[in-house]
């Protein structure tokens, strides 16, 4: 199974996929560098009248909803027409969604017009999307995660979407399976935008690989592996965000093989892929 997670790997860098990733203004520049470290190619294309035809000629649909407007959205809307017309993939994480309810009803839109492949958010994100009780501070999640692994599948079998969610622990689920990721560092915790970029990276590996659930993991081990790499070098958030862009750019299948650490819960793993 690893061996899949390696092969999407090292597609992202043999075929460069475009990512068209609609962002927020606070993450932007980082997404377009992780994306690049990553092998990827990035283009933030954000103007309403360039959407449509851009997402057309793209690999994956990035949306991120952390900084939305009336344009942004006009936006999101059209690439998400898009992609369904054209088979372009779409990952989507709905930063935020846990603090402004709003936010919640234009995911839902989005699973009604379009045809999502994953959505990644922290725990509160997630548990706001399935309409649970969770603590969460603006963008932040301050739940436990406890039952994480329940919520995905809930949320996963009720929208049949590829869900997946983060915190200490990550957690992946679809109509079939759930993983648990426990590689990462709390070092992510110290800079802004680690799930964003996480987000940003998945739909990179979702461009190389029609397995939601394999692409979703091999984004998660390769983060979190190339985190835990930054902090053994660098304790402080300014060198840490600059060693992980270096680690993404680094990483490789001996050092995914040496760290990777996670399970399918209630299955055996290697039946999956
Ligand atoms: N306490 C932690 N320990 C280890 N890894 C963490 C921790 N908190 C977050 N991460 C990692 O940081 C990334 C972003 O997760 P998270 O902080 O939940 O997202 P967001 O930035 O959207 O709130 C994930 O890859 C996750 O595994
Ligand atoms: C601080 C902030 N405000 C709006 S979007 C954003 C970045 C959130 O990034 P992440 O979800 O990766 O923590
Ligand atoms: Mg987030």
């Amino acid at each position: 199974m690893l061996d899949s997670v390696i092969k999407v790997l090292n597609d992202v860098r043999k075929k460069t996929p475009l990512i068209h990733a609609i962002t927020n203004n606070v993450v932007i520049n980082d997404n377009a560098n992780a994306l690049l470290s990553f092998g990827a190619s990035p283009a933030m294309v954000v103007s309403p009248d360039e959407a449509y035809d851009f997402t057309a000629i793209s690999k994956a649909l990035y949306i991120n909803i952390g900084t939305i407007n009336d344009e942004i959205r006009h936006t999101i809307i059209n690439s998400t027409l898009s992609a369904k017309e054209h088979k372009v993939p779409v990952v989507v994480d709905p930063v935020g969604c846990a603090a402004i309810k709003s936010r919640v009803d234009f995911v839902k839109m989005l699973l009604k017009i379009g045809n999502i492949d994953i959505i990644k958010g922290n725990v509160g994100e997630i548990k706001v999307l399935l309409g649970v009780e969770t603590k969460v501070r603006g963008v932040d999640s301050l739940d436990d995660g406890n039952d994480a692994p329940d919520v995905c599948y809930e949320l996963a079998n009720s929208i049949n979407t590829t869900i997946v969610a983060t915190g200490k622990f990550d957690y992946i689920s679809d109509s079939r399976r759930k993983i648990i990721v426990k590689n990462g560092t709390e070092m992510f915790t110290k800079i802004t935008g680690a799930g964003c970029t996480l987000g940003a990276i998945m739909a990179a590996t979702r461009a190389v690989c029609d397995d939601s659930v394999l692409a979703a993991l091999t984004a998660l081990l390769a983060v979190n592996i190339a985190g835990e790499l930054a902090a053994e070098e660098s304790t402080l958030p300014g060198t840490f965000r600059t060693k992980f862009y270096d680690y993404l750019y680094i990483l490789n299948g001996d050092l995914i093989k040496e760290r990777a650490k996670f399970e399918e819960i209630g299955g055996k793993i290697s039946e999956t892929f």
